[in-house]
């Protein structure tokens, strides 16, 4: 099996005017396969984005890191330093959160699309229509509606279609996918996902996908990774998390959610992670966490692996002494 993205003992940090840093990524170590889905899923302000701005190589010049993370077979970050000349736009893309920022207002979509053919493989105008016809197929749009439009004129659902076929210009074979679904109303949800899903078995894509909406996540995604205060918390198949969540954060994400054709009572889960800058002794779900114990306040657990399923929780870690 080929690793399409590999963090080893990954931080990220951004410095502050007085030179501190706050960590938003703290020691994540993931291993996404080519051609799966892999999702980050976690409340807003967990890291997610951070990561997914690190496979990409969009942080910004004031990001600090530390340790390493590879992206097929380069090395992108080493420690304090970074190197996304040859992947940038070009092996990794990315499908932002709000398309409608992500296209140039002033220009027509077909303008959009010589743009990127053109600065990255010197396409003429002709070639470039053509190729861009091909990808507004494939993502399921009329290309003579949408060629001669400005995004305005475009529903927010063709307007994501379009940021996805733009994204895919770059010919870049690893897409992350932030928020990919949060603007949209619950029907142009589901028909997005069902795209993502195509478009990974139809052009082999290797997809991250970042969501709060753990529900999305399972839909599509192959594995599931949750993310809490900058760290991987848990981390196994779609179908594993689903059965058997072993964290009491992925238990009160699911808590939270209906489920189709399951009764049950939701709950609203109290308290807010914790920011960069603010993290607690010991386990920083401790305070929200009706099974935390003692050792919970103490120390933070290491993330360990039960039968390919991973873990950072006291209750499953022989140290932490329950189970
Ligand atoms: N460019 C930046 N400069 C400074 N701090 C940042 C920057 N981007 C993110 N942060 C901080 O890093 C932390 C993690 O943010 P990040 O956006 O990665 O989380 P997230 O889980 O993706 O949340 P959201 O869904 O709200 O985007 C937050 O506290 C955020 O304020």
């Amino acid at each position: 099996m080929v690793l399409a993205v590999k963090a080893e003992n990954l931080w990220i940090g951004y410095m502050d005017e007085e030179e501190n840093i706050l960590w938003a990524v703290r020691g994540i170590s993931i291993e996404v396969l080519e051609r799966e889905i892999y999702c980050l899923v976690g409340e807003s302000g967990c890291g997610k984005s951070t990561l997914g701005n690190a496979i990409v190589g969009i942080l910004p010049p004031y990001s600090v890191t530390k340790g390493r993370l590879r992206v097929f077979n380069r090395e992108v970050i080493v420690e304090d330093e970074k190197h996304y000349e040859e992947i940038r736009g070009k092996l990794v893309t990315l499908i932002p959160q709000n398309p409608g920022k992500a296209l140039n207002p002033y220009l027509t979509i077909s303008e959009q699309f010589y743009y990127v053919f053109n600065s990255l493989y010197e396409l003429n105008k002709e070639n470039s229509l053509k190729k861009a016809r091909e990808l507004l197929g494939i993502v399921g749009l009329d290309p003579e509606q949408v060629l001669d439009s400005y995004p305005h004129e475009l529903s927010g659902g063709m307007q994501q279609r379009t940021a996805i076929a733009l994204a895919l210009a770059t010919g870049a074979k690893i897409v992350v996918a932030d928020e990919p679904t949060s603007a949209l109303d619950a029907n142009l949800r589901l028909q997005l996902l069902k795209l993502l899903l195509r478009l990974k078995n139809e052009l082999g894509l290797t997809i991250i996908m970042i969501t709060h909406d753990i529900l999305s996540a399972t839909r599509i995604c192959d594995r599931v990774a949750v993310m809490y205060a900058g760290k991987i918390v848990e981390e196994t198949s779609t179908r594993e998390i689903i059965e058997n969540p072993l964290h009491p954060y992925t238990k009160m994400l699911f808590d939270a959610v209906p489920i189709l054709g399951v009764k049950k009572k939701l709950v609203s889960y109290l308290g807010e992670p914790p920011r960069p800058g603010e993290y607690i002794k010991g386990c920083q779900f401790s305070k929200r966490c009706p099974k935390a114990m003692d050792i919970c306040r103490e120390k933070e657990p290491e993330i360990i692996e039960i039968n390919g399923h991973r873990v950072a929780c006291w209750l499953y870690n022989v140290e932490g002494g329950e189970k």
